[in-house]
């Protein structure tokens, strides 16, 4: 379970709090207006920013002071951050082996698995310059597979792609997350990728990022700072 425990950020122009939990193999939506700050809480998961005050439990341990390295998550977002000079086999690779050295025979083969997976079986020695936009959000989605880490966070990582790429990546990622029982949250401006994607969504909004919801419950009958949001309904 990850729990926000009374947690505020605070930048002095902007203010951010939360106080619930996340229940583990959830998959959540992260939704409300731009600037809200989505992406600052999944900063603060990962442990890009500190909170000002408050602390972050994941399985009753407190990461609040951990290293981004040592926390429990993977990350997915729209530019995957795939170094345009390595070939896949080393993007992925540094994902295992931060360090540079070589891959044991073990997480070799697990790196094959996770290109497998995506649907990237031989893509091992291109460069992501030479695949497609959906090839290359598949590229980061294995790095983040084979991370192996139990949290998964995806900040608009489907973004840049078409319809049919990004309701395939959807798919795929729903997939993946489900077998490996992931906890999954997804920051989208998408109210229908939100409802293909989560069960549950945290509204996001005038502060305060709000406890986990129900999502067919919450899109019927949306609170105001939605309702402004979204425009319609
Ligand atoms: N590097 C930065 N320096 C200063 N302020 C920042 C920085 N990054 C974000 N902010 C501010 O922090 C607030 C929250 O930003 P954040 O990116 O978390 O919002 P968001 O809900 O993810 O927005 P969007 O949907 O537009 O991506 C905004 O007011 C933004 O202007």
């Amino acid at each position: 379970m990850l729990i926000f425990d009374k947690l505020t950020y605070d930048t002095g122009g902007f203010a951010l709090s939360a106080d619930f939990s996340v229940q583990t193999g959830d998959r959540v939506a992260i939704i409300g207006p731009s600037g809200a700050g989505k992406s600052t809480l999944l900063d603060l998961i990962a442990g890009f920013r500190a909170p000002t005050t408050g602390h972050i439990l994941w399985n009753g341990t407190d990461i609040t002071a951990h290293a981004p390295g040592a926390r429990p998550v993977a990350l997915l977002f729209q530019d995957n951050n795939l170094f345009p000079h390595l070939t896949l086999r080393q993007n992925l690779s540094l994902a295992l082996r931060p360090d540079g050295r070589h891959l044991t025979a073990d997480q070799r083969r697990a790196l094959i698995d996770a290109l497998a997976q995506v649907g990237l079986a031989g893509y091992e020695d291109r460069k992501p310059g030479t695949l497609s936009g959906g090839q290359q959000s598949r590229a980061g989605l294995a790095r983040a597979l084979l991370q192996d880490r139990p949290c998964l966070l995806l900040d608009e990582p489907f973004s840049a792609l078409g319809p049919a790429m990004r309701a395939e990546m959807q798919d795929l990622v729903i997939d993946l997350a489900t077998r490996v029982a992931a906890t999954a949250l997804l920051v989208t401006h998408d109210p229908a990728e939100a409802e293909r994607f989560a069960t549950k969504a945290i509204v996001v909004a005038d502060g305060v990022a709000s406890p986990p919801e129900n999502i067919k419950t919450l899109m019927q009958n949306p609170p105001k700072a939605l309702t402004d949001y979204l425009g319609s309904k």
